[in-house]
Formats: structure tokens, C-alpha cells, sequence
């Protein structure tokens, strides 16, 4: 059997005049770029009314901006999201830069921005907004006001395309030649999300201790990778980017649910890193390295439902999807959806998912997305050598034992020796300071420690005379004290001041922002008196807040300030750089 599945027509070149419209997408971890294609695709199905020349939309990442010419484009949706802090994605930082800097006339151009977000973090949808208000600040017209997307919200993803088709359909837009190139400018040679670099697994050493046997054990490991051959530059503060691969006894799992042996020949999706034009694979490969076997899309539940009529299964998937795909308003179908794998609804609806083709399911998949984990090692000791601190994600749900994808990869899968793709995701908003002589307060809880390991081992090179205070916290002093011999030898030298929450080694709960409160005194000179940096790494959506909590009460106890100035004051000192954070929502 071979049949398609997704062919590249992403990338089509238009030898014919037609009406233009270019989509532009600015992604971290895919979903951006998805939603383009998924765009591209319905404007593809709009006929042509009255004679006109067809629509001809163009999907381009914006880290390829450089090629376009804003003068000659009419029409411009814009999908992107926002990473780190309330920053673009690495690819879309020069084409957002361009823009706020750009100062000419772009009132020719219709536009739309699609701003894709997660509300747990501070700068909710930040990078989509300001691009649609630089837009409208350089007088391109506005023909469907921005949406922002919470998480992975179907619900205002497709009120948004459904408001642009609708929008489409009474545009008028001259046509002409399409003069878009794309590939002539796509000659970078430095590894990156499309383009990574095959690293070789150098060291992996567990820094839990798999000694002491605490209910709670944490199991998190140090990898170091190896970075020789490549071009890869990085600096204190960016993440490197992993592909994993799928764990086969899974993957069999699924091939038995979609009724396949896996040697079926399928295009390699579009998506697929090393991607190579009608590249054919087995399915076993591509579901190894291509498809997210662990999130269930809405969208397959909504073909298993057109498929259910007459069957047992229907009540159930017609209940499941009454409230529609929203995650916010229909929290029964995502609290359902977050406790299964993609094989086991294709089991639990057996009866119609075994009338399905494997492609048919193929293409409501999700694509395997990279990981990122913070670098906890500095290139001036070594640049060729690139280290990361992962915690190992193992859990249960309906009593079957689930794993993470990458963190199991690179735990129980890649062998030393054996590679596997890698990329850089600049931080640029967490950084050490240029001046060494500044004193630094790090806060980072957990796998929160690995760029202060970065941070601090760069200092030690640089003999900085700046203090460096370090918050740290885990469960146990014996068990899941992370790199606690490098800690405890700079703390000995007098090289940082150690200052470590156990937070299940006593009755009482004790956590970083618990120290924080104890050292007010002390904190509120370092940040008044001494222009002391703030950094904050690890669970966005707890403990970064709760710092956040603890540093405003310092200003207002120790500094009399009102709450409202003590948050003034701490924005303040993020737009100067002096309070930063990489932050994520486990
Ligand atoms: C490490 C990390 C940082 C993020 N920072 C923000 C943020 O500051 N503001 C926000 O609204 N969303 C933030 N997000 C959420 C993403 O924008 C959201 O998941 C989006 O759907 C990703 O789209 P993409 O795959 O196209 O990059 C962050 C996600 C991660 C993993």
C-alpha cells in the first residue's frame, strides 16, 4: 500500500497570476506554523466567484521575512506565538525587531493577527499583540481584529479562520505574478528547529540518588552532549531543543490499534525535520519520529464522531463533544482527552476506528515536537560540549504506568555514543550581567538550577567579583540535591552563598520563597543599595509567582513602598534587564 499522507504543498510556487495572500508564522514549538497550514488549506477550497483569479496564499516563517516585499503584499496573516518571558520565538526575532523598527507606509496591507499564548504566564499573547499593533501603527488596515489563543483553544482558532474566510470573501485585491522566492534565502547553515545537528550522547549521570528510597523520589539525570562538527554557537541562558524518538513497545501498540503492520510505505510529513521532498518512510519510522503518540487532538475525536452514526459508541463521543473543542469550556472533554494516549481512544472506539485507514488517523496527529531544556553548562569552559539537567517525567493514569517522551528517550533509550538531532533556542532575555562585578540572586528550584550552573560556572571562569546568591530547592537533602557536590565546593571557596529549601525533610513545608522571606533585610540591600540582578528559572505557574509575591512584600516592608509602587519598581527593573526569568508551565 502506498498512499499519501500531507505532501508539501506548503511549498508551491505559482507560475500563474492570482490574488495573493501571504501567511506568515513565528513558532517555538510548531503549533504557529500548524495552524497556517491548516489556513492555507481552507483558502485553497474557496472558489473563485465571478471570474476572479483564484487565491494564491503563501505560508512563510518569519524567520525568512527577509525575503518578502512588504511593498508588494495586499493581504498578511499573521500566526505567532510567544516563548520565554514574553518573548518571540527564536525564528520570528528579527522579523519582530524589523517590524518595531520599520518606519514606513504599509497601508496597502489588510492584515489579521492570530496571537497564541498561554494565560499561566505573565505576557500573555505579548509578541502577537505587539505585532498587531505595530501593524496598525504603520496604517496597514485591520480586516479581522486579533484573536489570542489560550493553549490550544479550537474554539478562537476557528472563529478566527472562519472570520478571515468570511472577510476573503468580499476583498477585492488586484492581481498579479506571484515574485516570492523562498528557498534563495534559506541558506543559513547554523542548526536550527528544521535544520538540527546530529549530537552524539557523551555523558549521562543520574543526580538523584537511587540510594535512599523516599516515597516521593525524584529521578532527574545530567546529560552532556557533544557538540563537535557542528556550527552551533550558544551563550549562559539558552535552551538547547531535542528531538526524541517514540518508544517502540509504544509505537507497536499503536500499529496494533490502526490494524498495521508498520512496513507500509507513507510520505515523510511536512513538518519532519531533514525533510526531504517525496521522501517515503515505513510507518513504523515515521510514527517512531514524526507523530506525538501521547496528545489526542480534538480534531480526531470529531472523526471518530462522524464515523460513530448507528454504532455503541456514538452517545459516548456525542456527549464527549457537546460543549465543543474549547479546553475552557469544555473541561470534560480535556480532563478526558489528558488521561489517554492516541491507542487507547483508538481502542476505547474500536468499533469505528477500525473502518478508519491509517492515514486517515495519521492525519489528525499531532507532529513530535522537540523538547527544550535550559543549558546548564557555559561555551567559554567548553564549547563544545553542551549540558542539560532533565527530570525524568514517569506517572499513572487509568492505572497504566505513562511516560514523558524525551525525558524517557534520553533516560531509558539513548545510549552513550548513539545521536540525536539538537538545536539552540536563544534566550536572549536571560543573561548573565556584562559587568562581573555585579552581585546576582538566583533563584531556581529543582531542574530551575541548570542555567545558574551555566551562570555560575561562566563567573567562576571569569573570576567574578560580583556575589552570587543561589536559592535552591528539593524535596530531600538526601535524594534530589542536584549537582550538590559543585554547589557545596564554590559554597566552601566562598564563591556563592548556598542557601537550600528542603521542602520534605521536616513536618512543615519549606520552599525557596520561605528563605526569600527570612533574608528581606539582606535581599532588599543587595537589590536597593547594590543594583543586584534578579533571576528566577523553573514552575511558572507556582513558584515564580510565589517569588514574585515574596519580592513585592520586601519592597513594601523593607523599602515602604505600596504594593503598587513595589510592582512598578519591579517592572522597572525588568525593562532595565535587572530582573529576568525563564520560566515554564510543566
Ligand atoms: C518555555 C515556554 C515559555 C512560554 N512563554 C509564554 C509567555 O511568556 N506568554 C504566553 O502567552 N505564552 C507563553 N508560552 C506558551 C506558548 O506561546 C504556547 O504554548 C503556544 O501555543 C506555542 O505556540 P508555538 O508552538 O507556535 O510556539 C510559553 C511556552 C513555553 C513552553
Amino acid at each position: 500500500m502506498v498512499k499519501k499522507i500531507k505532501t508539501d504543498h506548503y511549498k508551491c510556487v505559482y507560475d500563474k497570476p492570482g490574488r495573493q495572500i501571504l501567511l506568515l508564522f513565528g513558532t517555538e514549538y510548531g503549533f504557529s506554523e500548524e495552524i497556517a497550514k491548516k489556513l492555507f488549506d481552507r483558502i485553497c477550497l474557496l472558489e473563485s466567484k465571478n471570474g476572479q483569479l483564484p487565491w494564491q496564499p503563501r505560508v512563510v516563517n518569519a524567520k525568512q521575512y527577509e525575503c518578502i516585499d512588504f511593498s508588494r503584499e495586499h493581504v498578511l496573516f499573521v500566526v505567532i506565538s510567544t516563548a520565554g518571558d514574553g518573548i518571540p520565538p527564536t525564528e520570528a526575532r528579527h522579523f519582530s525587531s524589523w517590524l518595531l523598527a520599520y518606519s514606513g507606509d504599509l497601508s496597502h496591507i489588510k492584515y489579521s493577527v492570530l496571537a497564541l499564548g498561554d494565560s499561566n504566564y505573565p505576557h500573555f499573547c505579548r509578541t502577537g499583540i505587539t505585532v498587531d499593533r505595530r501593524l496598525s501603527e504603520l496604517h496597514s488596515q485591520q480586516i479581522v481584529p486579533c484573536h489570542k489563543v489560550d493553549m490550544e483553544d479550537w474554539d478562537v482558532i476557528n472563529r478566527w479562520t472562519e472570520q478571515i474566510i468570511t472577510c476573503l470573501d468580499a476583498l477585492t485585491v488586484e492581481p498579479c505574478l506571484d515574485y516570492l522566492v523562498i528557498r534563495s534565502c534559506d541558506n543559513d547553515s547554523t542548526p536550527l528547529r528544521n535544520k538540527p545537528f546530529l549530537s552524539r550522547l557523551k555523558i549521562k549521570r543520574l543526580l538523584t540518588s537511587d540510594k535512599v528510597n523516599h516515597e516521593d523520589q525524584k529521578e532527574t539525570i545530567h546529560c552532556e552532549f557533544d557538540l563537535t562538527g557542528s556550527e552551533i554557537t550558544w551563550t549562559a541562558g539558552d535552551a538547547l531543543g531535542i528531538y526524541p524518538e517514540n518508544n517502540p513497545p509504544e509505537v507497536d501498540h499503536l500499529l496494533k490499534a490502526l490494524n498495521a503492520t508498520g512496513d507500509e510505505m507513507v510520505d515523510v510529513p511536512t513538518w519532519a525535520y531533514h525533510n526531504k521532498p517525496d521522501n517515503q518512510v515505513s510507518l513504523k519510522h515515521s510514527l517512531m519520529k514524526y507523530f506525538d503518540l501521547k496528545t489526542i487532538r480534538p480534531e480526531l475525536m470529531l472523526l471518530l464522531q462522524r464515523e460513530a452514526d448507528g454504532t455503541s459508541c456514538q452517545n459516548k463521543l456525542d456527549s464527549l463533544l457537546k460543549e465543543g473543542l474549547s479546553s475552557k469550556k469544555n473541561t470534560f472533554l480535556h480532563e478526558y482527552l489528558y488521561e489517554r494516549e492516541v491507542a487507547d481512544i483508538l481502542e476505547e472506539f474500536c468499533e469505528v476506528s477500525s473502518h478508519l485507514s491509517p492515514l486517515d488517523i495519521l492525519n489528525q496527529m499531532k507532529g513530535l515536537q522537540p523538547r527544550y531544556y535550559s543549558i546548564s553548562s557555559s561555551p567559554l569552559i567548553d564549547k563544545d560540549t553542551c549540558c542539560v539537567t532533565v527530570a525524568v517525567v514517569r506517572y499513572i493514569t487509568l492505572g497504566k504506568p505513562r511516560t514523558g517522551v524525551t525525558t524517557t528517550y534520553l533516560q531509558d533509550r539513548l545510549t552513550i555514543n548513539q545521536s540525536c538531532p539538537v538545536f539552540i533556542s536563544e534566550n536572549p532575555e536571560f543573561r548573565l550581567p556584562a559587568n562581573t562585578d555585579i552581585p546576582m540572586i538566583m533563584i531556581g528550584p529543582g531542574t530551575g538550577i541548570a542555567p545558574f550552573m551555566a551562570f555560575i560556572s561562566e563567573r567562576y571562569f571569569k573570576k567574578a567579583t560580583g556575589i552570587n546568591r543561589l536559592y535552591f530547592g528539593c524535596r530531600h537533602q538526601e535524594g534530589d540535591f542536584l549537582y550538590r557536590e559543585e554547589l557545596e565546593h564554590w559554597a566552601h571557596k566562598g564563591f556563592v552563598q548556598l542557601c537550600v529549601a528542603f521542602s520534605r525533610d521536616q513536618p512543615e513545608k519549606v520552599y525557596v520563597q520561605h528563605l526569600i522571606r527570612k533574608d528581606a533585610d539582606l535581599l532588599w540591600e543587595m537589590i536597593n543599595d547594590q543594583n543586584a540582578h534578579i533571576y528566577v528559572c523553573g514552575d511558572a505557574k507556582h513558584m515564580a509567582k510565589d517569588v514574585h509575591k515574596e519580592l513585592v512584600a520586601i519592597l513594601m516592608n523593607k523599602g515602604n513602598m505600596t504594593e503598587i509602587e513595589a510592582e512598578k519598581f519591579l517592572t522597572e527593573l525588568e525593562s532595565k534587564g535587572c530582573y529576568q526569568k525563564d520560566v515554564w508551565v510543566a
